[in-house]
């Protein structure tokens, strides 16, 4: 197996793994979609994630070129996982409090880490796949040289630190959130939080041997007293009422303005569309400030290439452009440009939302997909789902 990872920080890459994948997207993905095979064997999914999290390729694209194959009843279940990251996405930016207790915690849990020698043990034997259980280890690896696992190993991994390894939740989410290529605040937040019981309360996901056997094949086959199969929930605070969503802001196309280019969305078509004309861009990418630890440097290298990939691509369109990693250096070009606005796309809660909330005069842009989804977050997923005709509708799909 190659050591190199099969996602190169193109957006030719992104269109040419989604033009391979759209013949898998009906009903072999809703048989297959399940099944772990190992790495280089994940063809039953799209592996498009670490382009789809960072807009490379947007929601909406993905949608338009699965729908000019499949019908939206044999896409259904691939439609539906799309939405999900939407859903994640607009639920977090209601409560986004949620982000920042996990934040919080975290810290406290790596204070822990710090003090406590036998939970420092079993964090690093986890993070580097020695805890002796194989399937678990196995994924520990796999994650650290591919920098991607299938979603059911996401959910297996999780429910093992959390249930079997008896280890808290926030160092699991942020040992993946240091290491996954579509490593998301609110993806991989609430997942982890959904594993643990949190999410929906009362209701933990607690892996279970013969579902592993089952869906890797006989790779592993794990013992029932190898993991902790009758596991309690989490117990935590219910999360806090739903907020109004963003309503994003409007820019003065005729004012001197800095655009920032950032890594929650590399598709700046739209903005440009609309009239974005920029004296510069600062090309924002935020890896350092994804976790307290060290990202994994392949995290922090896919990001920055990927931005300066997509500067590069429309450089005839956003003036002369230059890295920026904080608050300040977005300042500090915006005077040298004399900018007397900054635009960007607006950053759903995260790493690069908190960079913009130091600047003064920052117009984020909502785009409308978010604008008409993000309202349907405010309950569980089922209510969510019944809007997904309305919002496909809203996309102009081929007939
Ligand atoms: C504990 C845990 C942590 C996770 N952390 C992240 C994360 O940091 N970043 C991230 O992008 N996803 C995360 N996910 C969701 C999901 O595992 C990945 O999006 C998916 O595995 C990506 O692989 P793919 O592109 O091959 O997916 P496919 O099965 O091909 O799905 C197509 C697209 O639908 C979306 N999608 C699919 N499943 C989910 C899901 N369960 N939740 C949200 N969106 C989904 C993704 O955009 C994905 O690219 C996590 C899931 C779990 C259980």
């Amino acid at each position: 197996m190659s050591a190199t990872p099969p996602f190169p920080p193109t957006h030719a890459a992104a269109l040419a793994a989604l033009h391979r994948f759209v013949p898998e997207a009906g009903a072999r993905y809703a048989t297959r979609r399940n099944f772990d095979l190992g790495p280089g064997r994940h063809h039953a999914v799209s592996q498009l994630s670490p382009y789809l999290r960072h807009r490379v390729l947007t929601e909406e694209e993905v949608l338009h070129a699965v729908l000019a194959r499949h019908s939206p009843e044999t896409a259904d279940k691939f439609i539906q996982e799309v939405f999900w990251r939407t859903y994640w996405k607009g639920w977090l930016e209601l409560r986004p409090s949620i982000w920042q207790s996990y934040r919080s915690q975290l810290l406290r849990q790596i204070d822990r880490v710090q003090s406590e020698g036998g939970l420092r043990q079993r964090w690093q034997a986890a993070c580097t796949g020695e805890t002796g259980l194989d399937c678990f280890d196995t994924w520990a690896q796999e994650l650290g040289r591919t920098v991607y696992l299938h979603n059911h190993a996401r959910m297996w991994f999780a429910s093992i630190w959390i249930f079997t390894l008896q280890l808290p939740w926030e160092l699991g989410a942020d040992f993946f959130l240091r290491h996954l290529l579509d490593g998301d605040p609110a993806s991989n937040t609430l997942s982890w939080r959904w594993v643990a019981g949190l999410q929906t309360r009362g209701k933990a996901y607690v892996a279970q041997p013969e579902n592993i056997a089952r869906f890797t094949e006989g790779r592993f086959t794990p013992a029932h007293d190898e993991l902790n199969t009758a596991a309690a929930p989490l117990d935590g605070p219910p999360p806090p009422p739903p907020l109004s969503p963003p309503a994003g802001g409007r820019m003065e196309a005729d004012l001197p303005t800095l655009f920032v280019l950032h890594e929650d969305d590399l598709s700046p078509g739209w903005l440009l569309d609309s009239g974005l004309r920029p004296a510069g861009t600062a090309l924002l990418s935020s890896g350092a400030r994804l976790s307290p630890l060290d990202p994994a440097p392949q995290v922090t290298r896919f990001r920055a290439d990927l931005v300066q990939e997509t500067a590069d691509r429309w450089q005839a369109q956003l003036g002369p452009t230059r890295p920026a990693r904080t608050a300040g250096d977005i300042a500090a070009m915006a005077a040298e440009l004399g900018a007397e606005q900054i635009v960007t796309a607006h950053a759903p809660t995260g790493p690069v939302a908190e960079i913009l909330q130091e600047l003064d005069n920052v117009v984020q842009l909502l785009r409308p997909y978010d604008a008409r989804a993000w309202p349907h977050a405010r309950a569980g997923f089922f209510k969510f789902r019944k809007s997904i005709p309305s919002l496909l509708a809203a996309l102009n799909l081929p007939a």
